[in-house]
């Protein structure tokens, strides 16, 4: 089967996903669909669903509504600031306001790594400078790559245990869905973990 991106130029790339405003199982998948829609991005696998505690910037919230966070591994001939973009385009696409740092938020959309890229500037830097302490993104995409690697940082698996390890609140992620975006290379690894977050709106 041929690939939509041709065969020149294309990198890979891992995206973040998050949302704990709305219908968040609905958002995650329409942005899935969204980005694999776009033209210069191929969607290649998607993790399973994870809900977590939010963690704001007085640090994790119970209070808060919880988020669905997954992760999504891609396939793209945009350049970094294109890409950048384009996550831009389909946050607002789905409602995204941006008002607090680190605030509740109808979806997220954030460049983990973006292979063979490395930069630091002040509107994208690259890898993404706080994944490695971000249960919520090394958790679905340890799911989706049990060999994932986080450039710089290391193995995730090495990472989650070190944060797990060091974390009081160690399970801060509760529950685990089936992947995000079904139809775009949606990965069902992990699912088996379901503690219940099927059906889990409020
Ligand atoms: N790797 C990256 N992925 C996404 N945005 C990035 C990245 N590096 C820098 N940025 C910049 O961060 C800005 C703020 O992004 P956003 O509002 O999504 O932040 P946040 O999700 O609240 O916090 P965080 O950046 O810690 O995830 C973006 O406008 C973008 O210019
Ligand atoms: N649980 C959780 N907390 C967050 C998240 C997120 O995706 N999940 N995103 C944030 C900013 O990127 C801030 N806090």
């Amino acid at each position: 089967m041929s690939s939509p991106l041709g065969s020149s130029g294309a990198v890979d790339v891992v995206l973040a996903l998050g949302s704990n405003l709305g219908s968040r199982r609905a958002t995650l998948d329409e942005a899935v669909a969204a980005l694999a829609r776009a033209g210069g991005l191929e969607v290649v696998a998607v993790s399973p669903v994870v809900e977590t505690v939010a963690v704001t910037v007085d640090g994790p919230d119970p209070s808060a509504p919880r988020y669905l966070n997954a992760v999504a591994l891609a396939r793209t001939t945009l350049d970094p600031d294109a890409l950048l973009d384009l996550a831009h385009r389909v946050e607002a696409e789905l409602g995204r306001v941006r008002d607090r740092r680190w605030g509740d938020r109808t979806i997220d959309i954030d460049i983990v790594t973006m292979d063979g890229v490395l930069r630091d500037d002040a509107r994208l830097v690259l890898p993404h400078p706080r994944a490695a302490e971000r249960d919520f993104v090394l958790e679905p995409w340890l799911l989706l790559d049990p060999d994932a690697e986080l450039p710089g940082a290391g193995r995730v698996d090495a990472l989650l245990a070190g944060l797990r390890a060091g974390a009081a609140d160690a399970d801060m992620a509760v529950a685990v869905d089936g992947a995000a975006g079904a139809g775009a290379g949606a990965a069902g690894a992990g699912a088996d973990a379901a503690t219940g977050a099927e059906g889990a709106e409020r």
